[in-house]
């Protein structure tokens, strides 16, 4: 709690505006920002100078001119890592620490652990691993006395932290490289019905939408994030419940069950894989390729064509995914099971695989329901 304080009294004297919120410990979710009061909609309770940001702008000349060719996120990510200014061990003194890094985000985990993530999670992994290596490749050239662990650390924080901002100077830098960090604002856990954040040239602000009891925990959104986008990139799910952008990826359990010349067929057609179901239905690309399993070639291209209508074959598309769905269920089952028997990585790593496998079984389970 010490350096809680110490990081408030720190902003305060940099002009940041604390308005009836705090800063608190939560169990699973780190630091979060709670209401110290009763807050009403539209109350602006965060207020962070524009100038007090770590951006590319104020990241020191050397560093910027050494990895002239590396993403802002490799820039912040070094800069984190040569920084030895005292002013700001005092906002680092609250990020998570290393050890919570390594096991909250899965391209820290063990090998055999990663290999139990669901489709989707895998690929998001194997993009950010690229994006990782790439960035390593130019930072360890430049910078040969910082080592992967510590690089990898400050990346994930740069990561999982950095809030959008753009400015007449950074507008034409690619949308990836609006990127900043700033204290205190780097508090606030995602959800679905955040707290508004705007910016301006001169200010970050976070405002209410609704009422707030005070203790009540406040959020932001960090966007429109399926479970397994938030798993790889923010190291955290949310019950299936609580995400309306939840979903799931069919295509190990549907794309073998088609010929090669229903896959070519697909595929010139741009309707082959990515197969996404989530709370409410299964994607019209899914529609279109289950419905090519259960009717016939002239029936099923009608449907492409706006000449046979699509809810004639509902009852067998539907048919056709209960019984992907089932598949799906088998091997949500089966990586629960080698989950339950596996002692590798630690307990927290194990438990965020197997709540995501929890998340997708609830998923596919209620929608073989509604479709039965
Ligand atoms: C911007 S930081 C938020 C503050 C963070 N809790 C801390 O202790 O510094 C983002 C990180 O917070 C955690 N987080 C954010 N929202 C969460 C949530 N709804 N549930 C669990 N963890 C969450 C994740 O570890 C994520 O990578």
């Amino acid at each position: 709690m010490e350096t809680i304080e110490r990081l408030l009294d720190w902003a305060a004297n940099k002009g940041v505006i604390i308005n009836g919120i705090g800063p608190t410990p939560l169990p699973g979710r780190g630091i979060g920002i709670v209401a110290t009061r009763d807050l009403n909609p539209d109350e602006d309770i965060l207020t962070v100078p524009v100038k007090i940001l770590r951006t590319l702008h104020n990241t020191p000349k050397p560093i910027r001119q050494n990895l002239k060719d590396s993403t802002v996120h490799a820039i912040l990510a070094t800069s984190l890592c040569l920084e030895t200014d005292p002013d700001f061990a005092t906002w680092k003194a609250v990020f998570p620490t290393e050890h919570d890094i390594n096991t909250l985000m899965p391209l820290n985990w063990p090998s055999e652990l990663q290999k139990l993530l669901p489709l989707t999670a895998k690929s998001l992994l194997a993009k950010q691993r690229a994006k990782v290596d790439t960035d390593w490749a130019l930072v360890s050239t430049a910078y040969p006395s910082i080592s992967k662990h510590h690089f990898l650390y400050a990346w994930h924080l740069v990561n999982s932290r950095t809030f959008y901002h753009v400015t007449k100077t950074t507008e034409k830098l690619p949308k990836a490289d609006h990127m900043v960090l700033q204290p205190v604002a780097d508090l606030f856990n995602h959800s679905p019905n955040g707290c508004r954040v705007a910016f301006d040239d001169t200010f970050f602000t976070i405002t209410t939408t609704t009422p707030v009891k005070r203790g009540d925990e406040l959020f932001i959104r960090y966007g429109s994030h399926s479970n397994d986008f938030l798993l790889v990139e923010y190291g955290f799910t949310l019950p299936g419940s609580l995400n309306p952008w939840d979903e799931i990826c069919l295509d190990d359990y549907l794309c073998p069950l088609f010929t090669k010349k229903q896959r070519m067929e697909l595929e010139e057609i741009g309707f082959w894989g990515k197969y996404m179901l989530d709370s409410d239905t299964a994607c019209y690309r899914t529609q279109t390729a289950l419905r090519m399993l259960c009717c016939t070639y002239t029936q099923w291209r009608d449907v492409l064509d706006g000449v046979r209508d699509e809810d004639t074959d509902q009852e067998v598309v539907n048919e056709a995914l209960v019984e992907v769905l089932e598949r799906f269920d088998k091997d949500a089952r089966r990586r629960l099971e080698e989950l339950d028997g596996c002692a590798v990585g630690n307990a927290d790593m194990r438990s965020a695989l197997r709540d995501r496998w929890l998340q997708i079984q609830e998923m596919v389970a209620a929608t073989i329901a509604r479709l039965q």
